[in-house]
């Protein structure tokens, strides 16, 4: 019997020459990465309750400051701190405000085959690049920093086929949408999301990376897209060669398959409060907003910026509405940069804001205020997401964010590209 990709990773992770679904194993980590969002507890239960000396392996944990940068109040300030003592007494990579964590560890770190953790939700990204990524929480992620090691249950793996191509102003974006509406928040629970298929073949790293960053919101363990050409061009590219190109075998065992066609695909939008409450931009009728965001882990790279600057070319964004944008790193920030494209949104009107989190966590920058609506690009439509719970966030594609700063409603954005 064959083994899925995923399985192949986790056989290797642990040593093993074949897993099962539902075997407990205990694997080897190649590298752990901790945010702001919680590293000062991590901190603490390392240094006081595990009493530990040293981190498992200076190379292979990463510390990096993206939720809440730059600070807004003492109270982040001094987790900042702690982080940075902690990380240059430890001598581990330190990133602060130079991207969303995902982005950094894609562009700096991860290669083809290994087995990540961090203490963030959305580490299933890396499953763009094909490796395994999965997010815990404090305790287990403290103890992987020690020690190296986790035990995990193989999961099951579920298979999205996807053939055809995107219509112009219909992006990667509304397929995890409309993937999550169909399947449901709870719909992968625990299981690999394996994509694949002639479209997903051609699609670049950055359009499979918003594919996998969102399985976590179906409650996957993560998201995997088999490495090939593509990836191993973008890891070569930023000077990574060692790399474990699996690929599932022909008779591996899926629990189930999923079958999409992108030649059908509309503009999707998540309605408040849930990301698996999706519609067609054509059924959402008229949604007047008081915000628009562009950025996050999921939608703020230079394909997502590009879409935009396309729609709000020479235009202007309406009076009564913000736009805030945020590069997902700053390799991005640099790109849009070069490319004019931060001109084109400034131009616009819209408020360029450094890398980070930024509106998709709500807690840091461009806050909505009570009864106000946000159309956004972030990970999450959770009630309270983008700032008061009496809010409401809407989830789109960054060409659907664009459009609808110009009108100041919720507008497809294929009447805007060509
Ligand atoms: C802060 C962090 C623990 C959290 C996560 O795990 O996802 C955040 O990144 C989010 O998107 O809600
Ligand atoms: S951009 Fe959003 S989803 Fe991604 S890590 Fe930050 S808060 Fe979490």
């Amino acid at each position: 019997m064959g083994m899925t990709m995923g399985e192949k990773i986790l056989a290797r992770a642990s040593g093993k020459d074949l897993v099962k679904p539902g075997e407990i194993i205990t694997a080897k980590v190649d590298l752990c990465m901790s945010n702001d969002g919680t590293t000062h507890l991590n901190i603490d239960i390392f240094e006081n309750q595990l009493k530990a000396e040293k981190v498992f392996d200076p190379e292979k944990v990463i510390f990096i400051v993206d939720h809440n940068v730059p600070s807004e109040s003492a109270k982040t300030a001094q987790v900042h701190k702690k982080m940075r003592i902690f990380a240059q007494k430890h001598d581990i990579p330190f990133y602060e405000g130079t991207g969303v964590c995902h982005q950094i560890m894609i562009e700096d770190f991860v290669v083809p085959g290994q087995l990540v953790i961090a203490a963030d939700s959305h580490t299933c990204s890396y499953g763009g690049l094909g490796a395994f990524g999965t997010g815990v929480g404090c305790t287990d992620f403290t103890s992987v920093m020690h020690t190296g090691e986790i035990w995990l249950m193989v999961p099951e793996t579920l298979k999205f086929e996807i053939e055809g191509s995107f219509k112009a102003g219909v992006y990667a974006r509304d397929l995890i949408l409309k993937i999550i509406g169909d399947i449901g928040a709870n719909g992968a629970n625990y299981r690999i999301m394996e994509f694949g298929g002639p479209a997903v073949k051609k699609f670049t790293v950055d359009d499979r990376v918003v594919l996998c960053n969102m399985a976590v919101e179906a409650g996957a363990k993560t998201g995997l897209v088999e490495p090939d050409q593509t990836a191993i061009d973008y890891v070569e590219a930023r000077g990574r060669h060692d790399m474990n190109l699996f690929t599932s075998d022909e008779d591996a065992v899926y629990e189930k398959t999923y079958q999409y066609n992108l030649d059908e695909l509309e503009p999707m939008i998540a309605i408040p409060h849930c990301v698996d409450d999706v519609v067609g931009v054509t059924q959402i009728g008229d949604v007047k907003i008081d915000q628009g965001f562009i950025g996050s882990c999921n939608n703020g790279r230079i394909e997502e910026l590009r879409a935009a600057a396309q729609i709000l070319q020479g235009k202007k964004i309406d009076p009564y509405v913000k736009l805030l944008i945020s590069p997902a790193s700053k390799a991005v920030f640099l790109e849009a940069l070069a490319e004019g494209l931060i001109d084109i949104f400034v131009e616009s009107g819209a408020m360029v804001l450094n890398p980070n989190c930024s509106v998709c966590w709500g807690s840091c920058q461009g806050v909505i205020g009570e009864g106000e609506t946000l159309i956004s690009t972030g990970t999450r439509n959770f009630k309270g997401r983008a700032g008061h719970p009496n809010s409401s966030v809407y989830l789109a594609s960054a060409a659907t964010v664009a459009a609808s700063a110009l009108t100041g409603k919720i507008t497809d954005p294929r009447g805007f590209v060509v």
